[in-house]
């Protein structure tokens, strides 16, 4: 395959320097189930696994290999760090979803796969997309807000691909429906190696506006153990 030929060239050529322990155990992405037109969201797909790789972190994602999906889980995999799908059972069928590489994990919903991929990580990252994506960031964007997670969120903005939404962030900001604070929760970056960074160093600004434990209870069904989320 023309991108991950591209990706591994170009990591070769970098010689990427090993990086410190990261903070994070393991990252759930949200990237498009499609492969989308631009050679550059496959490659970047593929460049997140291996800045995954790198930094000793595991996944989580949506589990199959369609799309974006598929590129990402393989480059972690195929880098020998665990990846962890979570699929509803309806949506289990290789017709659907397609092969899955290293752990499955069956659950029986879109709101239990969400709430779960979330338990398991120590923070997000939004590749292109569709609306699966953006659904799925919204989500965790707005759990962040209101304190039931502290845990980063990060787009990967290749291409500009997220500039708009960016802009209709921006101007909800100005137009009084996002507080600056909350602004902050978003981390974007046009490389993986840069979103990762970010990532490491963020410290929430905004307030939560309820007890985090019984948020955590309530929509997570537990009391996260990561390091991150206390
Ligand atoms: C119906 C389609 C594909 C079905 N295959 C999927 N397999 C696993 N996970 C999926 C699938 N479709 C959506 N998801 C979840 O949403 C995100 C991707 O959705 P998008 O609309 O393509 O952005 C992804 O993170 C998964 O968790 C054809 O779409």
């Amino acid at each position: 395959m023309e991108a991950q030929a591209q990706a591994q060239a170009q990591a070769q050529a970098q010689e990427i320097e090993p990086q410190d322990a990261s903070r994070f155990r393991r990252v759930c992405v949200f990237c498009g189930s499609s492969p989308g037109k631009k050679n550059t969201y496959q490659l970047a797909a593929i460049q997140l696994g291996h800045e995954l790789v790198e930094r000793n972190i595991d996944l989580v994602y949506g589990g199959g290999s369609v799309g974006l999906m598929g590129l990402v889980s393989q480059a972690v995999y195929d880098g020998g760090r665990h990846v962890l799908g979570v699929i509803p059972k309806t949506l289990m069928p290789r017709e659907i979803t397609g092969e899955t590489v290293g752990e499955v994990r069956a659950v029986s919903g879109m709101h239990q796969r969400k709430a779960e991929m979330a338990r398991q990580a120590d923070a997000f990252i939004a590749l292109p997309g569709g609306y699966g994506t953006l659904e799925e960031l919204l989500e965790v964007i707005t759990w962040a807000q209101l304190g039931i997670h502290e845990k980063p969120v990060g787009l990967l903005n290749v291409d500009g691909y997220y500039n708009s939404l960016l802009s209709f962030i921006d101007k909800a900001v100005d137009e009084g429906f996002i507080t600056p604070a909350a602004r902050h929760i978003i981390i974007s970056a046009q490389t993986a190696h840069e979103l990762l960074s970010k990532l490491e160093e963020y410290v929430p600004r905004h307030d939560g506006v309820a007890p985090k434990l019984s948020w955590e209870m309530e929509q997570l069904g537990h009391s996260p153990k990561s390091d991150i989320s206390r």
